[in-house]
């Protein structure tokens, strides 16, 4: 929204940048000023501290790691109120970018921008400092370990921008929890969220599910239906599973993505589309970077942030508390006795390897609430599908963790008698997930 009151300053060395997003912004903003030099900070934040500063990395010609930009960023930060900071960058310097927003600036664009884009960072920004925006939440991902602060730290920083974020784990790590936790403290919280399958949508009706049909385009198109894009529109698309979408799809995603619009089957017209991609997959980057897997210039569009969430055995220290929230759930929702973990459980239970991470250790809560029968919870209550022991030897090479991970799979076929069903709900997998490592190991 247009604001005739906000002080914005422009912090760039090249004339012919600070210039042009002076003219730009001065159409909608009131007091727009430049500095060519961040020698000369000082006096002028004395004259008053801006709402917003935009803010260029590199200032000595030749230089190019960001480092100038980066202490300016701080000096800015530390101040008693200090402003919203919008990171300018070259195309190539994304890592740098996500540096500046763990740093606590607001947003990066990247030179040369595109002026709607720097318009609504603006506009975002000011908003944010105007207090309109709701506060961050990402209450319901718990986990107090480094390495779940450190994932918390980059849902806070990116959440308000609009980059496209691409979220690594493996199975039930709580990827579509942080895709969640980024839709509500971004400006889109109040829109809608909708999580898509994408290794559930079939080929065939990939377009018509995501991109919507007129009535008459197929023998089946009854009436018109919108897809998922509009559905999502204003708000957040979180396109799980993306590492399974078949190559002609990734395609027609691409396409959508470069052309911010879609044409629904059968339209004859494109309607632009305005929703942020989340995305999420359990395949590992080398295996996001083979192309035979995934297309390369689809995935750039999709990862310009990457988080990766730890699996649970890398952070071990979040074990007790998860295990402790996820008893007195089901104690509470099955009307069961508060129980305790019997002396020696908790350690087992911490050192175990846990395959299908937090969703299978909600699984095995539920699993001891209904089953254990004793004054407290043994390990054997929990119905653990490997081992306690079976924690991978540290250091171990791939080929162990497959094997174990084949192990497991079929140890659990075992008790399930075969039904994919009950078997992957042991793993804490997706039945879809589990056919495709059935299909893996050959199982
Ligand atoms: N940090 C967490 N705190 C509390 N619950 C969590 C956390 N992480 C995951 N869970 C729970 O574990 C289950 C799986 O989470 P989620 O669906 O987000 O995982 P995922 O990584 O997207 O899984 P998949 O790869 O199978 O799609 C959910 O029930 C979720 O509530």
């Amino acid at each position: 929204m247009p604001d005739s009151t906000a002080r914005i300053l422009i912090l760039d060395d090249d004339p012919d940048v600070a210039c042009a997003a002076q003219m730009l912004l001065r159409r909608r903003h009131g007091a727009v000023t430049t500095l060519d030099d961040p020698a000369r900070l000082a006096p002028a934040l004395a004259a008053g501290v801006p709402d917003v500063v935009l803010l260029d990395l590199n200032f000595t010609p030749g230089r190019v790691d960001g480092g100038e930009g980066l202490a300016v960023l701080d000096r800015l930060r530390a101040l008693a109120q200090p402003p919203a900071v919008i990171v300018l960058t070259a195309y190539a310097d994304v890592p740098l970018a996500v540096e500046a927003l763990k740093r606590g600036a607001t947003d990066f664009i990247t030179k040369p921008w595109d002026n709607a884009r720097l318009l609504a960072a603006v506009d975002a920004a000011l908003a944010r400092r105007a207090g309109s925006k709701p506060a961050a939440s990402t209450d319901c991902l718990m986990g107090d370990s480094p390495a779940m602060r450190d994932v918390k730290a980059m849902i806070a920083s990116v959440a308000p921008t609009e980059a496209n974020v691409m979220v690594l784990g493996e199975n039930g790590v709580g990827k579509e929890l942080v895709a969640r936790a980024i839709h509500a403290a971004s400006r889109r919280a109040a829109a809608t969220f909708l999580a898509v399958d994408m290794g559930a949508l079939p080929e065939a009706t990939f377009e018509s599910e995501l991109f919507g049909h007129r009535r008459g385009s197929f023998t089946d198109a009854k009436a018109d239906r919108a897809g998922r894009f509009q559905a999502a529109q204003g708000g957040t698309l979180f396109l799980d599973e993306i590492g399974n979408l078949a190559l002609g799809a990734q395609a027609k995603l691409l396409t959508v993505l470069e052309r911010r619009q879609v044409t629904p089957l059968g339209a004859d017209r494109p309607e632009p589309i305005d929703v942020r991609i989340v995305s999420a997959t359990n395949l590992d980057e080398a295996r996001m970077f083979d192309a035979a897997v995934f297309r390369t210039d689809l995935l750039f569009r999709l990862n310009t942030i990457v988080i990766r969430v730890p699996s649970l055995r890398e952070r071990q220290g979040d074990i007790p508390g998860l295990l402790h929230h996820y008893l007195s759930l089901y104690e509470q929702q099955y009307g069961r006795p508060v129980r305790e973990l019997a002396p020696g459980a908790l350690d087992r239970l911490v050192a175990y390897d846990w395959p299908g991470n937090v969703r299978a250790l909600r699984h095995a809560c539920e699993r001891a609430v209904i089953l254990g029968s004793r004054p407290d919870y043994h390990v054997d209550d929990f119905r653990l599908v490997a081992p306690a022991s079976a924690v991978a030897p540290a250091g171990g090479a791939d080929f162990k963790l497959g094997a174990l991970e084949r192990d497991t799979i079929a140890a659990a076929m075992a008790q399930a008698g075969g039904n994919i069903s009950l078997a992957a709900r042991l793993l804490g997998l997706s039945r879809a997930a589990l056919y495709r490592k059935l299909g893996k190991h050959g199982i």
